[in-house]
């Protein structure tokens, strides 16, 4: 295992066998972030019934171009009568247009005098309609498995009336901090020690991407430690994510309990930051055969950041079943910056600016793995493939962060 793997070679190998998770039902109200586990097929029509867009006059257009006698009022939500031939409705926004009009007129345009109106005589068939179905057409697919439930489906299945949805159960995570330096805010620190910064972090972008983080824990620097809080996490979690102890040295006992656990599939990869990140499988003891994904990150928090956003986000699309958590958008943007790889593809942070010009990608000045600094406001991270030079002005691909 002394090559390092592309990242390519790492994301097929940890994508290997995974299952989609079962569904569960859930109130529609609460599944805002949720993916569905089965398409949704539309119950009724929408708009049930055609409709003024207007607050206005509903008439049949052949009628327009004189003055109309108005025949009835419709207000939204109230039942319209037959229009009397020869007739207008005085109608309103969402009422129902009733039998016999083809058009309506907004009130703008009309004069009114007593209970009779002025038509203009440009007033079309079909104006200022909304059609029955014009959105949704019942017994077709009103959203397909995969989808995340954002604000406009959550509309549209309130639209149906439906009150439960079948999403996929969260994928249950488990996060782990390795090392003896690492502290959690609250406590006093010690000389040499720091503060657990990747914890809070990891734990957001893993709820943002749709996991529950179900289990925190923290690893000894020792391997018997090291051992024991592995295997406990794997019993409760789908995912367990280390952080820390993957690297070379003596103090680094994660791929060893890994080993000896599980299997290590996959370690060291020609990415920067993030070289020494670790993939694999523990076995869960309670349950013969059954066994919790590995992902070990680097410690440093940087590696963590950029590791996530590749590996973590992709494995809880695939148990999700949610192709757009799969893959990153990409774009191309102008670098305003240079650069030049080494054997290892670089993930810069940078900030996209949207000028008229076209993007540019602004990159932040020091681009080492432990400068978190450089995450803030990173809008995407620019791709530089290994081996390349990057002059100011070049074209960079850059995978987007302020999506899903
Ligand atoms: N001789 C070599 N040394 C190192 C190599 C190498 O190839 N040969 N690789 C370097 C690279 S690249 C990385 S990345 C790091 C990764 O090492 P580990 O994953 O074993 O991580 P640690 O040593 O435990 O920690 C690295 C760094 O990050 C800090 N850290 C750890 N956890 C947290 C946390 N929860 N919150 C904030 N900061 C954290 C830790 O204190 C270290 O400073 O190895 C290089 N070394
Ligand atoms: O692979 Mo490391 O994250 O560059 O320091």
């Amino acid at each position: 295992m002394a090559e390092l793997q592309p990242v390519e070679a790492a994301l097929a190998a940890l994508l290997k066998d995974v299952e989609a998770l079962p569904g569960e039902t859930v109130p529609a109200a609460e599944a805002g972030g949720r993916v569905l586990a089965e398409d949704v097929t539309a119950r009724l029509d929408v708009p049930p019934f055609d409709n003024s867009a207007m607050d206005g006059y509903a008439l049949h257009h052949r009628d327009a171009g004189r003055w109309l006698p108005v025949s009835q009022r419709i207000a939204a939500g109230r039942p319209a009568e037959p229009l009397a031939p020869g007739s207008c409705a005085r109608i309103f926004t969402g009422g129902e247009l009733p039998a016999g009009a083809d058009c309506v007129v907004m009130q703008e345009r009309v004069e009114v005098e007593g209970d009779r109106a002025w038509i203009p005589a440009d007033t079309p068939a079909g104006d200022n309609l909304r059609r029955r179905g014009r959105d949704v057409t019942a017994g077709g697919r009103l959203l397909s498995a995969g989808t995340r439930l954002d604000a406009a489906a959550l509309g549209h299945l309130a639209g149906q009336g439906i009150t439960e949805v079948k999403v996929r159960r969260h994928p249950r995570v488990a996060l782990l901090s390795t090392g003896d330096e690492i502290v959690e805010p609250g406590r006093p620190l010690g000389p040499g020690q720091i503060y657990n910064s990747n914890r809070p972090m990891l734990r957001t972008l893993l709820t943002r991407f749709g996991a529950e983080v179900v289990h925190l824990a923290t690893v000894p620097d020792d391997a018997a430690g090291t051992r024991r809080v592995l295997k406990e996490a794997a019993e409760d979690a789908d995912v367990v994510v280390s952080t820390g102890g993957v690297s070379v040295g003596e103090e680094d006992h994660v791929k060893a309990a890994l080993e000896a656990l599980g299997r290590l599939d996959l370690w060291r990869l020609a990415i920067r930051p993030g070289k020494p990140l670790a993939l694999g499988r523990l076995s869960r003891r309670a349950a013969p055969g059954g066994e919790a994904r590995f992902v070990g990150l680097p410690g440093n928090p940087v590696s963590g950041f950029v590791g996530a956003w590749l590996f973590l986000r992709p494995l809880i699309g695939a148990m999700l079943a949610c192709p757009a958590l799969s893959a990153l958008p990409k774009l191309v943007a102008r670098a305003d910056f240079e650069t030049r790889t080494g054997p290892r593809q670089h993930y810069m942070r940078v900030a996209l600016d949207f000028a008229a010009e076209g993007i540019v990608a602004r990159a932040f000045r020091d681009q080492n793995s432990g400068v978190l600094s450089s995450c803030i406001g990173a809008d995407g991270l620019a791709v530089i493939p290994p081996n390349t030079s990057i002059a100011p002005g070049a074209a960079v691909e850059c995978l987007w962060l302020r999506g899903d």
